[in-house]
């Protein structure tokens, strides 16, 4: 069966103030600009080095870029994101944030009241989604091709990235809620809410610096099981995913290692699957840029995003209940969990 991913169309042009200028603004900055935005961007150093490759305004502070702009895109290391997201909220601006929404679960539950009681839009940056290869097997999964989803099992390999609040699991959240998480969400849009959590990390190396790898096991209300293995321990800059979605119809499965890589301006690189057998329409496209575009329709008053700012809560809830099983060693409900802490 082929499933034809639909063109996205443009976004109408939008003034958008990035906050945040590291590896992702790398990403976005590029995608909203050819999306037609404004974008002035803002961070403690790096702004200007930003706008010097890509474009775009650099700001001198916050309050200048919440008085310049429409919307508000949040690229900043993960234990910031509630501060900016209450801020843009406060300033009356709709708010788009990289994953993880928020550092813990209370803390996505508090941004998403402030933005419901400022009556903004708030949406999570769960770019997986955009992927042709993900969004194309979805689209099979959703139109009955395997029948019953009854085991998807996913693979995310990389390395860990330089910046050191990566390193330190009290910031990123470490393995799971920082990269699996990607997994995590792309469980539950195939197979629906998940209602228990087994998980088990390893760490490799001494203190907070080991590289950690980890397998989390979810079991979806529905009786589907997920099983999704990650690590910061693959060499290079290249991630490789895989997946498998097995139903009582038939199986998908997907490799990127197979197919040929998706460069990213800004020296992000995933890879993406071309041109063979279930997933032969690759758009060319960024997955940011897509993502973004439906971001920003939404934003003009077009139709919701795929994913939304519960989906984000639902993501960092799966992570944390992960992270209470490491530590336990027993299964866990999502639904006993609440603001667990830190890592691992
Ligand atoms: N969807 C995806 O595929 C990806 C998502 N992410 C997510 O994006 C977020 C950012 O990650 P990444 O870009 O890799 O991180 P980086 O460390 O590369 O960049 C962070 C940027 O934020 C700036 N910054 C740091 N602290 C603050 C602050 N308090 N206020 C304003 N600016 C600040 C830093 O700049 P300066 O030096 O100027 O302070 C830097 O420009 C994370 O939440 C991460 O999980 C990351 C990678 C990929
Ligand atoms: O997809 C991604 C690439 O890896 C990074 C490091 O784990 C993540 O932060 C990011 O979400």
């Amino acid at each position: 069966m082929l499933v034809t991913v639909p063109v996205h169309p443009p976004a109408p042009p939008l003034r958008v103030g990035m906050i945040g200028a590291g590896g992702i603004a790398g990403a976005h900055l590029p995608a909203w600009l050819n999306l037609g935005a404004a974008v002035s961007h803002f961070s403690t150093v790096g702004a200007e080095v930003l706008a010097a490759r890509h474009g775009g305004v650099a700001v001198g502070s916050l309050e200048e870029l919440l008085d310049l702009v429409d919307v508000v895109d949040i690229v900043t290391p993960t234990p910031s994101h509630l501060g900016y997201i209450e801020a843009a909220a406060a300033a009356g601006k709709h708010v788009f944030c990289e994953k993880p929404l928020a550092r813990t679960s209370a803390d996505a539950r508090r941004a998403i009241e402030a933005c419901r009681a400022a009556g903004v839009q708030l949406y999570p940056g769960h770019v997986v989604r955009y992927f042709s290869e993900y969004e194309a097997t979805h689209r099979a999964v959703a139109a009955g091709t395997v029948g019953a989803v009854a085991v998807q099992r996913f693979t995310r390999t990389g390395s860990r990235p330089g910046p050191d609040w990566f390193h330190d699991p009290e910031s990123s959240g470490g393995v799971v809620l920082d990269q699996m998480i990607h997994d995590l969400d792309f469980a539950c849009w195939n197979a629906g809410p998940v209602d228990t959590v087994f998980a088990r990390q390893a760490r490799i190396g001494p203190g907070t610096d080991g590289v950690v790898s980890a397998h989390v096991v979810l079991q979806h209300v529905n009786g589907a099981i997920s099983h999704a293995a990650g690590t910061w321990a693959q060499p290079g800059t290249a991630f490789r995913t895989t997946f498998e979605i097995a139903g009582s119809d038939g199986i998908l499965r997907h490799d990127s290692g197979e197919h040929k890589p998706l460069v990213i301006d800004g020296g992000i690189r995933h890879e993406c699957a071309a041109g063979t057998g279930l997933l032969p329409d690759v758009t060319g496209i960024s997955p940011f840029e897509l993502e973004l575009g439906e971001i920003a329709r939404a934003f003009m008053g077009g139709d919701p995003p795929r994913v939304s700012a519960e989906d984000g809560l639902a993501a960092i809830l799966i992570a944390e209940a992960a992270i209470t099983s490491v530590r336990t060693g027993q299964p866990v409900t999502v639904a006993s969990i609440e603001n667990v802490g830190v890592a691992a």
